[in-house]
């Protein structure tokens, strides 16, 4: 049996649709099908979910959304329309989007989910009622009937491990099932997402719970891409990757595929393809538990912006007993979390992702810092970009961080930090926001320029 899972360009228009159907019926192990909300038909369009969420703000604020209402029920008639279906549909997807959003308002965050996962919820609908007008036996299946328990933390939901076994019963059922991505439900039988692009992470838990034996992800791009491709015109395709490589690429800026949709298919070892739906015969990008190691040590180069750094200098912290807890507890004081910690005999540094610290918060904790901790140096450097240079080849290589040290120095871009995961399949640079795309672009080409991948 296999999990498919079909992103938001992927449903965003009847035609999608239609491409969406011919795959499924090409394979009858393909019987679970998770969709997400209708995404972007063009690079300006605006996906279902940034429309649902404009609707709720308006309602939260003003008590009604006539027009962000409209602009939501409009992409559904339009996909309706354009795949011949009857209007009771459209009318079931009005009534059910009304009702969410005439709900309980107490809790914005919990109105918020709600209304948000109507997305997938009413295009699982739309995408069963499609499969059926094609005289298919296909079932819309709710997640709550289903058994898809999460942590009830809005906007953010953790799988319950009791869902796994429900969720197992799923493989009894006939014909192809549609479920929607991206939400779960809490003990009090309420509405609770995933974060953004969290259809992922649904595919994930249901492969995982039916034992599939492939998770198939089926996105835009025929295959991952060895860089973003924003930065390099054209970068070399991986076809095959460790879930661990993928996590700290997902982790670290491959958007491609949500980070916490790894673990899952991990746990029970079911590979996972990405795959592209408008040029399904493509093989796409395989994740698997071991590769071969044949093309050198970096598989993937990952970067993201928007990071600070809080640098502490003290003569001999290495030698003080407590002090990184210390540090941390500061931290936890003031409810942030942090992506790496590199160290020296004399200094650390803790990097944050800077929109955690409004500018007026930002004093407070250098001076809690300084003084708590009796540091002789407290810094904050700002607008860090982070780019990661991922591959299981790296543990038996010698020399990556020279290459890639020299490849930055050649780029004259200056390195602020560098940071070695323990993992050994990953290596950090830090460097300015503004030095970001010539650094990845030299890295780029230091480790794939020749490189088959
Ligand atoms: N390294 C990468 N390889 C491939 N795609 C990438 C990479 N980094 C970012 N992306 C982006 O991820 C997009 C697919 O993810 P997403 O938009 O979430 O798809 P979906 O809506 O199908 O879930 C691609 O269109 C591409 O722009
Ligand atoms: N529609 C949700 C969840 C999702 O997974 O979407 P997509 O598959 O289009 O990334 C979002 O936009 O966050």
């Amino acid at each position: 049996m296999k999990i498919v899972k079909f992103g938001g360009t992927s449903l965003a228009t009847g035609n999608q649709v239609r491409k969406v159907f011919d795959i499924v019926m090409s394979d009858p192990e393909r019987r679970i099908v998770v969709v997400s909300a209708p995404g972007k038909r063009y690079p300006e369009d605006i996906k279902v979910t940034d429309l649902l969420i404009a609707c709720a703000e308006h309602y939260l604020r003003f008590g009604e959304g006539r027009e962000q209402f409209e602009a939501v029920i409009g992409r559904y008639a339009s996909i309706a329309d354009d795949l011949g279906l009857a209007e009771e549909i459209v009318n079931t997807i009005h009534d059910d989007l009304l009702k969410r959003l005439n709900g309980n308002r107490k809790n914005p965050q919990k109105y918020m989910d709600a209304v948000k996962a109507s997305g997938e919820d009413n295009h699982a609908k739309l995408v069963a009622a499609y499969f059926q007008s094609q005289d298919i036996e296909a079932h819309y299946v709710n997640p709550k009937e289903a058994g898809l328990w999460v942590s009830d933390e809005p906007g953010g939901a953790q799988v319950l491990s009791e869902s796994y076994d429900a969720l197992y019963k799923l493989r009894d059922r006939s014909g192809i099932l549609i479920f929607p991505g991206f939400f779960g439900y809490n003990k009090a039988d309420e509405i609770v997402t995933f974060s953004r692009s969290g259809s992922d992470i649904t595919g994930s838990i249901l492969a995982n719970a039916v034992k599939a034996d492939l998770y198939e992800n089926f996105t835009d791009v025929d295959a991952v891409f060895s860089v973003n491709p924003t930065i390099v015109n054209n970068p070399k395709e991986v076809h095959e990757l460790t879930y661990r490589e993928m996590r700290e690429l997902a982790y670290a800026g491959f958007t491609v595929l949500h980070d916490e949709a790894l673990i899952p298919a991990f746990r029970a070892r079911i590979p996972v393809n990405i795959k592209n739906t408008n040029h399904p015969y493509k093989p796409g990008t395989r994740i698997v538990y071991e590769r071969e190691h044949t093309n050198g040590p970096v598989n993937g180069i990952a970067s993201d912006n928007g990071f600070c750094s809080i640098y502490i200098e003290k003569y001999l912290l290495n030698k003080e007993v407590g002090f990184g807890r210390r540090l941390l507890s500061i931290l936890e004081e003031f409810g942030l979390s942090f992506e790496h910690m590199p160290s020296g005999i004399d200094d650390i540094s803790v990097i944050l992702r800077q929109d955690q610290i409004p500018d007026h918060l930002e004093k407070r904790i250098v001076s809690r810092i300084k003084e708590d901790l009796d540091a002789d140096h407290v810094m904050v450097r700002h607008d860090l970009s982070l780019i990661m240079l991922v591959g299981e080849g790296m543990r038996n290589n010698v020399g990556t961080a020279a290459r890639a040290s020299n490849a930055l120095a050649q780029a004259e871009v200056n390195i602020e930090m560098i940071n070695q995961g323990s993992s050994e399949v990953s290596m950090m640079f830090g460097v300015k926001e503004k030095d970001e795309k010539r650094a990845v672009q030299a890295l780029y080409e230091e480790f794939f320029a020749g490189v088959v991948v």
